[in-house]
């Protein structure tokens, strides 16, 4: 369905506007917290995010622009024409191109720096690429200022366009300029044209309507057209060109002949017969107005006769009227609105029939193919009952020869629940024999139990037996016990591989957690020390490189690196391992220590479970409760004349 007004189409902002409209949006939507702190992988993402959004808003925001305008080769011809004659077709379509390809440019562009950006190695190396991914789009978006422009101006204007209908019963008003085309309209409908005595008061369409027999008119009033060749014609005759051309309507030809407007009748006849092929097929009438001034028989026996050769065609139908004395334009009207009325029923009933008034396209087609009740044209048809169904005995109680029902062979047979009614009595079968089977259902004359082999079970037999006697000589046994063993061997290993995995990765864990202990006080570990130094020295140990390490050790070095030192024993090297801490504590019988996460947990297994639970637990809250980028408050960023630069005495209280 074609619209007929395009009065919501939204509007079209200039260049500038849409880049203020996309870049804002682009700001106000996206988190702007970034720091050259945060992890690359976060600053990538954080400028894709921007690229991809600008553009996917642009394009968003073209897309709508271009579906807001009607498509040419959807809307109707009448339309179209309209449009063309207006705005140029080619002009309008370049326009809407021209959006079209600026939108698959961003895009291109926005794919292009996204990828770059993903290789993107600082803040600032991302911050560049999306400063010329944007950058790019807004040279883009500048060149439509054009296009945009007359976009905006086709909208305005396509908003004022009057609302007609191509396909509703319409009158259109046409004729040279100044015979009065707006006064007839005025005079019909409520329309507000504007009537004056010079050519050219009308300069686009007009429509009006009214009601005749309870049905809706509209009468398009047309500017004035002149009588020469139509690329000649301006952009104000076209519109009447388009609307006489395109509408399936009553063509109103008003005629001047007291001259008053300014043309000799016979140009006015000329036009008629030039612009005649206009008219094919249309209802054509030629209304003659002013006649309070000049009525046809007033004419001299030329232009009389000038007159009578167009109407003599018999198609064409003569009217005549006076909009300054209203005379006969009520007239004019209702004959013009019956005449029109019975041409578009005629239509209606015409459609879908070949010549000789039968139906074709779809509808003949189906009515071919299904049978439709039609009268038969005075014959009667005998009804028809079958001999059987007229032989047939009518039912009665009382009659002792009354064929029997099921219910009367149940009284005989003893009544409701003792007897049983035979489903099978009534199976059509070839023979009635085959009714009382036990497996009756016969295909062929032959049932299920045809199809038995009586020998199966001596069958399966036999074949059990022999499988029993292969087993016994062997024929399973081959050479794949070598392989088995093979196989084993390797299922061992496997076994013994994983064992060790799972050995080492528990061993990992085991670090892992106890890495959370408590931190022994430094004059704890002091202590400790000289109480382990002087129990090595009995046994007979030199304990000066172990003092050593143990100290290295509590300034954070790693334990690996001291390995070389001549200390290599199983012992010694067990000495300040916080396992070895923890055995010997338990062995004293003192606790290990006061921490409070491994207060009241018997085991190592029980521990590390209860540290995961406590994690998982945590997990949840941990990620809701994170500083996103999208939490808007300034953190640690303080601004920089503040923070930085000299504060000498007094320089803070300027004020
Ligand atoms: N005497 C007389 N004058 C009329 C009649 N109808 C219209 N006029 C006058 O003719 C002049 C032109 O009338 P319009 O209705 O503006 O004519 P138009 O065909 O719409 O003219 P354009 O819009 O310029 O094409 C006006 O001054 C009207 O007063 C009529 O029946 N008799
Ligand atoms: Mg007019």
């Amino acid at each position: 369905m074609s619209k007929t007004t395009w009065k919501d189409i939204p509007v079209v902002p200039t260049s500038q506007e849409f880049l203020d409209i996309v870049l804002s949006r682009t700001q106000r939507r996206l988190p702007t917290q970034i720091r050259a702190g945060f992890k690359i992988s976060r600053i990538r993402a954080f400028y894709t995010r921007k690229v991809k959004y600008t553009a996917e808003t642009f394009t968003e925001r073209i897309s709508a622009t271009i579906n807001g305008f009607p498509r040419l080769q959807d809307i109707h011809p009448f339309h179209r024409d309209l449009l063309n004659t207006l705005y140029d077709a080619d002009h309008f379509r370049i326009a809407l191109g021209q959006l079209n390809t600026a939108k698959s440019l961003i895009e291109a562009v926005s794919r292009d720096y996204v990828r770059l950006i993903k290789y993107g190695q600082s803040l600032f190396q991302c911050k560049q690429l999306k400063r010329a991914a944007l950058g790019r789009m807004a040279t883009i978006c500048k060149r439509l200022k054009d296009p945009l422009v007359y976009l905006e101006q086709v909208r305005q204007h396509l908003g004022r366009l009057p609302a007609i209908d191509p396909n509703t019963r319409t009158l259109v008003i046409c004729g040279y300029p100044n015979v009065g085309k707006s006064s007839f309209l005025k005079s019909i409908s409520r329309a507000d044209v504007d009537v004056q005595p010079y050519a050219f008061t009308t300069k686009s369409l007009f429509v009006g309507h009214f009601d005749y027999k309870m049905l809706r008119f509209q009468a398009i009033d047309t500017p004035g057209i002149l009588d020469h060749p139509l690329e000649e014609m301006n952009t104000i005759e076209h519109q009447s060109i388009c609307a006489i051309a395109h509408l399936r309507a009553a063509i109103m030809y008003f005629m001047d002949l007291s001259e008053q407007c300014g043309y000799s009748v016979s140009a006015q006849i000329n036009l008629f017969n030039s612009i005649k092929p206009l008219f094919a097929n249309k209802l054509v009438f030629i209304v003659i107005n002013k006649i309070d001034l000049t009525r046809p028989e007033d004419l001299d026996p030329e232009t009389q006769e000038k007159l009578n050769g167009i109407l003599k065609t018999g198609e064409v139908e003569l009217l005549q009227l006076s909009c300054t004395t209203t005379e006969g334009v009520m007239n004019v009207r209702n004959s013009a609105c019956d005449r029109l009325l019975a041409a578009r029923n005629a239509e209606k009933l015409k459609a879908g029939t070949n010549s000789s008034g039968e139906p074709t396209g779809r509808l003949g087609d189906l009515l071919r193919r299904i049978h439709v009740a039609q009268p038969m044209g005075g014959v009667t048809r005998e009804t028809s009952i079958p001999e059987a169904a007229l032989n047939k005995k009518k039912y009665d109680r009382n009659d002792p020869d009354r064929p029997k029902l099921e219910r009367d062979i149940e009284e005989e047979e003893g009544g409701a629940g003792v007897y049983n009614f035979n489903m099978r009595k009534n199976y059509i079968l070839e023979n009635d024999e085959w009714k009382e089977d036990r497996i009756p259902e016969v295909f062929d004359g032959k049932n299920v139990y045809d199809f038995i082999d009586p020998d199966i079970e001596a069958k399966l037999a036999a074949l059990e037996e022999e499988e029993e006697k292969l087993e016994a000589e062997g024929f399973y046994e081959s050479d794949s016990d070598v392989e088995d063993a093979e196989e084993a061997e390797i299922r061992y290993k496997a076994e013994l591989i994983r064992e060790k995995r799972q050995l080492i990765r528990n061993e990992a864990k085991m670090r892992k957690s106890l890495k959370n202990r408590a931190q022994i006080p430094r004059s704890a570990k002091a202590q400790k020390l000289s109480k382990m130094e002087s129990h090595l020295e009995s046994l007979g140990y030199d304990t000066t490189k172990v003092a050593d390490r143990a100290r290295s050790q509590s300034r954070g070095r790693s334990i690996l690196r001291e390995r070389s030192d001549g200390l290599g024993g199983g012992d010694a090297m067990e000495i300040d391992t916080p396992k070895a801490n923890l055995e010997r504590a338990k062995s004293r019988g003192r606790e290990p220590s006061t921490n409070r996460r491994t207060d009241g947990v018997q085991s190592e297994v029980t521990r590390s479970n209860a540290e995961r639970l406590a994690k998982l637990s945590q997990k949840k809250m941990n990620r809701m409760a994170r500083q996103g980028e999208a939490d808007r408050h300034q953190t640690g960023s303080l601004i920089k004349h503040l923070v930085a630069g000299k504060r000498g005495m007094g320089k803070t209280q300027r004020r």
